[in-house]
Parts: structure tokens; C-alpha cells; sequence
């Protein structure tokens, strides 16, 4: 594998999305901090991760991929990383139960902080300002101070990682997500929503297949733990470059600020900085594919990004939206596979689906989302490839972003509770509904 290239001659490139710093310096600086920062994650648990995946790509599991879209400095709270992890524990437990299929756990957190955005600038009341792209550039408040990039930022969010990181770990493996907790994970407003009781329900049937287990002297490691990794989108050039390391055991480098990276569909360019950074890095990563997408493209990411067609190492997230899912997935679905690229194909249904609503809100229909998954599910049932997960923005909260769903939101109810500061989420009730369909489709496919 040739050396990695350095961060000038990966901006040399032209890279897309990349914040415009004031002071040259300041980068410096906050580069070389991050460079002495230990690393946030380990090799060996990329590694494992990848394997997970590999069986995604054989069709022996299914990915489940969620958080928020951006996650924000001031959102780093137990509360906030417990309810995420929460939501994901729950729809992991649906999915795995429902469909006795194992269940791959991947939260978009600890590092999504960078947001790609469609233009530069954003202009309220005739005041024009820089779009915010995520707490990792710059702030959220719509003032010329805070809109300006700062590279300090970047250490902010190595720390808010390292502590959302160092929470969940201790989660996963000190009690909160042992399975004779399944029933406490239902609790709040959840719990007397109808997929709530659909949940308890199944948490009890689940509590009665333990108890049986128990008692005959079953009781594995994997009742009292789960496995959980962490992904964002490599998107800032500085970041991910300091963070990239390489592996004592292997002598390889890994980018270790997280187990899994993609890269977004506005910075896929093949001879683009972010596409050659990531071939460098031995972690399993992913690529976001829009309805424009190639066969030819995406056969050319593959043989960049993964020359050795290595199962576990590449997976394409498809992002077409609803209306053109049926029509634009086939092709590409059947030139990959012709070709033998082994990959794991993963559905985004969020992305392609957001419009703005009558109040001004950005949004998604809850139905859209469901369309596209289940577009996905037909796609890959017609060409007999495997549909390995699903890729979702959600929060473990009551907020109000998508529309539809059990509730039932509508466009006058979005402004009740929106939360994000990018794109719409599903909230905890809609998260759980679309487990409880995934689980239905997957049992069928
Ligand atoms: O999350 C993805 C993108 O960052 C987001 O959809 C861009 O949103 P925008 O079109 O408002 O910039
Ligand atoms: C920006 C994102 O998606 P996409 O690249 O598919 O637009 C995202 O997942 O946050």
C-alpha cells in the first residue's frame, strides 16, 4: 500500500465541503493537538467490526446504523447518550427477535459532528451568513461570530467523542444492555404508545424464553453484553488525517476517531481527497449512493476502495428516496454483483425523502421512509442479493421532525419539538415502528 498523503496534497485535490479557516495557524495548532491525542478507538475492534460485517455481506446478518444527524458539544449528556443508545438497543431487539437474524449495532455518534451542506451560505430575514456544517466547524447561532470556522472545534469534538465513547462503552457492558433489561428500555411515552405495547409484549416472551434458558443452564456472555461500534462521516480533511494512525500489531493505518466511516454522497469524486484518504485506512467504511449513481461509479469505488474485495470492507448505502428506489436500485444491484464486488448493501431511507413542509420545516414522511425500505427489501428479493440493513437518522427523544408515523405528526405539530440542527429524525415512537417493519419485511425476505 503506497504512504498516505499529507493533508496538503489531499487539498490539493479541491476537496468538497471543506470549512474555509481565518487562520492558518489556528489549523496547525489544533492538528498537531489531535495528532498527540490518544487514539478513541482500537484496530483489533475495526477489525472485529469488519467481520460483522463480512457476514452482512454473505447475507448472515443485517446492519442496523442510527443516531442523529448532526450530534451537537452541548447534546453530550448521559441522558441524551443513554435514550440514544436506548432506541437503538430496543430496535436491535426487534429486529433480532422478531427475525432471528443477528444484528449488527452501529450508532451514528461519537464523531458525527461535520454536516456536508447544499450551499454555502444561509440567509434569514435578508441577512445573509455561512451555512453551519456541524459543531465540528462552526456554531449553530446565527450570528457572523459564531459562523466563522473554528479549528479549536475540532478538539472539542475528539473530547465530546472520547466521553460519549467512554459512556456507552461502560452501557454496553456494565448491565444496561444485559436482556433481562429489555423491559426497562420500554419506559416513558413510549411505553403506552401501541408499538410500545407491541414491544412489551415481545419483551415478555423474550423474558420467558431466559428464564427457560436459565434454567437449563444456558447463560452466555452475549445475554449481559452487546456489541456496539461507532460511525460518522469523514468528512473534515483535518480530522479524520489526525486521527489516522498506524496499527502496532499490523503495521497498517486505521482512522481511529471511530470503527466505521463513510463517505457522503457530495464528496464521493473518485480522484477526490475523501475517497483517497479512506483507501489508505484498513477500517470498514462505507460510501452514500443518490439516485445518480453509476453502475460504472460504483464499480470504480469498489476496485479504489477495497482492490482486494475484501468481504466486511466496503459497504454501499443507498440513498435514492422513495420514488426511485424501484427503478434506479435494479441496475446498479445487478452490475455490482455481475462483477463479483463483494459488498454490503445498506438502506438510507432518509435522505432521499426530505422536503420542506408548508410551515417551513424541513421534514420526511414517515410513509417515505417505510416506501423506500421496503422498495429495498422488493429490489433485493427480485435479484436474490441480500437487503444487509438499514442506515436511519433517529434520537431517542420525543421530538417532532418526521411526519406520519403512529402519532400521526402533521406539519402543525413539527414546530412543537424540532430539535435537530440539520436534517429531521425519527423519534423514539417512529424509530420503534420501523423496527417492527423491518423485522415483518426481513422475515419474509
Ligand atoms: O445530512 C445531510 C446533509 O448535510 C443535509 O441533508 C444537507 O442539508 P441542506 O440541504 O439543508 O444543506
Ligand atoms: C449527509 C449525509 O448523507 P448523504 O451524504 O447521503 O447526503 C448524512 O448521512 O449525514
Amino acid at each position: 500500500m503506497s504512504a498516505i498523503p499529507d493533508l496538503e496534497a489531499l487539498h490539493a485535490l479541491g476537496p468538497a465541503q471543506q470549512p474555509t479557516y481565518p487562520d492558518a495557524g489556528a489549523v496547525d495548532a489544533a492538528v498537531a493537538r489531535l495528532r498527540t491525542m490518544p487514539p478513541l478507538v482500537f484496530a483489533g475492534e475495526c477489525d472485529e467490526l469488519k467481520e460483522k460485517i463480512a457476514a452482512v455481506t454473505r447475507g448472515e446478518a443485517f446492519l442496523l446504523q442510527g443516531g442523529d444527524c448532526a450530534e451537537t458539544l452541548a447534546g453530550v449528556t448521559a441522558d441524551n447518550v443513554r435514550n440514544k443508545l436506548r432506541v437503538l438497543l430496543q430496535m436491535a431487539v426487534v429486529l433480532t427477535y422478531a427475525a432471528s437474524v443477528p444484528v449488527v449495532k452501529v450508532g451514528r455518534l461519537a464523531g458525527q459532528y461535520a454536516k456536508p451542506r447544499s450551499s454555502d451560505l444561509e440567509t434569514r430575514d435578508g441577512v445573509t451568513l455561512p451555512a453551519y456544517r456541524g459543531d465540528a466547524v462552526n456554531g449553530f447561532d446565527f450570528t457572523a461570530e459564531s459562523r466563522v470556522p473554528d479549528p479549536q472545534r475540532l478538539v472539542d469534538v475528539y473530547n465530546a467523542s472520547a466521553a460519549t465513547l467512554n459512556l456507552v462503552r461502560a452501557f454496553v457492558t456494565g448491565g444496561y444492555a444485559d436482556l433481562r433489561q429489555v423491559h426497562t428500555w420500554n419506559t416513558d411515552f413510549v411505553r403506552s404508545s401501541p408499538v410500545g405495547q407491541q414491544y412489551e409484549a415481545m419483551a415478555n416472551e423474550i423474558e420467558r424464553a431466559l428464564t427457560f434458558m436459565q434454567a437449563i443452564g444456558a447463560d452466555p456472555d452475549e445475554f449481559h453484553r452487546v456489541d456496539f461500534h461507532s460511525s460518522h462521516e469523514a468528512l473534515v480533511l483535518e480530522y479524520e488525517h489526525a486521527m489516522t494512525r498506524i496499527d502496532s500489531r499490523t503495521e497498517q493505518p486505521y482512522d481511529v476517531s471511530g470503527h466505521f466511516m463513510w463517505i457522503g454522497e457530495r464528496t464521493r469524486q473518485l480522484d477526490n481527497a475523501h475517497v483517497e484518504l479512506l483507501s489508505h485506512i484498513r477500517n470498514p467504511i462505507g460510501v452514500k449512493l443518490g439516485p445518480t449513481t453509476t453502475p460504472d461509479d460504483a464499480l470504480a469505488l469498489a476496485a479504489k476502495l477495497n482492490p482486494e474485495n475484501e468481504p466486511g470492507r466496503l459497504t454501499f448505502i443507498t440513498r435514492f428516496g422513495a420514488g426511485k428506489i424501484r427503478d434506479g436500485l435494479p441496475h446498479l444491484v445487478e452490475k455490482v454483483q455481475a462483477a463479483g464486488v463483494q459488498v454490503a448493501w445498506v438502506c438510507d431511507p432518509m435522505h432521499g425523502n426530505t422536503f420542506e413542509a408548508s410551515s417551513g420545516y424541513k421534514t420526511r414522511r414517515f410513509d417515505d421512509v417505510i416506501e423506500e425500505v421496503q422498495g429495498f427489501f422488493d429490489v433485493h428479493r427480485a435479484l436474490g442479493t441480500w437487503p444487509g440493513g438499514i442506515h436511519v437518522e433517529l434520537t431517542g427523544d420525543d421530538v417532532t421532525e418526521c411526519v406520519g408515523g403512529g402519532e400521526d405528526l402533521t406539519d402543525l405539530d413539527l414546530a412543537h419539538r424540532y430539535e435537530s440542527v440539520c436534517d429531521p429524525r425519527l423519534n423514539r415512537v417512529q424509530s420503534l415502528e420501523l423496527a417492527f417493519l423491518v423485522a415483518e419485511m426481513l422475515r419474509k425476505a
